[in-house]
C-alpha cells in the first residue's frame, strides 16, 4: 500500500459509512451522512495548514492568537459524486475557490472521459483538495489531477469515501505526490469495476438516477 494514504478510522465516520452501505438508505439520508462525513474528513485533511499569530482584544485582554496562514485553498469537485463532498468543505473553508471537472468512467472500457473543467486561474500557489467519493480503478481521479497540475496546481490532496488498493496503487504511480485521505480501504473491485464492498454507484445514490 502506497505511504501517502490517510485512512480516518473515526468512529462517527465509520458509523455514517455503515449506514450509507445499506442498500435500503435512500438518496436524502445518503446526502446527508455524505455531508457530515465531509465535514469530519475535512477536519483531517486540513489539520496541518500553516498557522501564524495574529493581535486581537478580547472583550478582558489583549492576545497573539493563532489564524490561518493565508494558505489559499481550491476545491476541485469531480461531477457529479463530487458534489456530495464539496458543500460540507465549502461550509469548513467559505473563502475558498471551486472548480468543477465533469469526467464519467465508460462502462465498458472504464476509461476516464472528461466532458467540463472549470477553475480558478492561479493554482500554483493554492492547496486543492481533489474530491471524489469513489477512487476504483483510480482512472477518473488520475485524469483529474493531470489536468489541474497542467493548470499550474502543485500542492494537492485527494478526498474520497472509499478508495480500492488498484485506484491507490494507480493513482500512486502517476502522481506519487499526492496523499489521498479515505474513510476506508477497500476489498477490491468486481468484474464491473465496482468497489466490494462499496456502496454501489455513487453519484446515482446521491442523486436518486440509476443507469
Ligand atoms: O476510479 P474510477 O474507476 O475512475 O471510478 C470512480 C469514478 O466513477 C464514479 O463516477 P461515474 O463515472 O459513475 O460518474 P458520476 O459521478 O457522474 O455518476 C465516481 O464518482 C468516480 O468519479
Ligand atoms: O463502486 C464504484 C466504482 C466507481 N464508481 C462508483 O460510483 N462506485
Ligand atoms: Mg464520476
Amino acid at each position: 500500500m502506497p505511504k501517502n494514504v490517510i485512512e480516518i478510522k473515526h468512529p462517527l465516520i465509520q458509523h455514517k459509512l455503515t449506514i450509507m452501505r445499506d442498500r435500503s438508505t435512500a438518496s436524502g439520508k445518503f446526502r446527508t451522512l455524505l455531508k457530515e462525513i465531509s465535514l469530519l474528513m475535512g477536519y483531517e485533511a486540513t489539520r496541518d495548514l500553516p498557522m501564524t499569530l495574529k493581535n486581537i482584544e478580547t472583550p478582558l485582554a489583549e492576545m497573539n492568537a493563532p489564524t490561518l496562514a493565508g494558505k489559499k485553498l481550491c476545491i476541485f469537485s469531480i461531477l457529479r459524486a463530487g458534489d456530495g463532498l464539496l458543500n460540507g468543505l465549502l461550509e469548513l473553508v467559505p473563502s475558498a475557490r471551486v472548480g468543477h471537472i465533469g469526467i464519467y468512467r465508460d462502462p465498458q472500457s472504464l476509461e476516464a472521459v472528461e466532458y467540463f473543467f472549470k477553475g480558478p486561474q492561479q493554482l500554483s500557489d493554492r492547496l486543492s483538495l481533489v474530491v471524489d467519493p469513489m477512487l476504483a480503478t483510480g482512472h477518473s481521479a488520475i485524469a483529474a489531477i493531470s489536468h489541474i497540475k497542467s493548470k499550474g496546481a502543485r500542492d494537492i490532496r485527494f478526498i474520497c469515501l472509499l478508495a480500492a488498493p488498484e485506484g491507490l496503487q494507480a493513482l500512486h504511480e502517476v502522481h506519487p505526490d499526492v496523499t489521498v485521505y479515505t474513510a476506508a480501504i477497500e476489498s477490491g473491485l468486481n468484474e464491473k469495476g465496482y468497489i466490494l464492498p462499496g456502496i454501489g454507484d455513487a453519484g446515482d445514490r446521491i442523486f436518486g438516477t440509476s443507469r
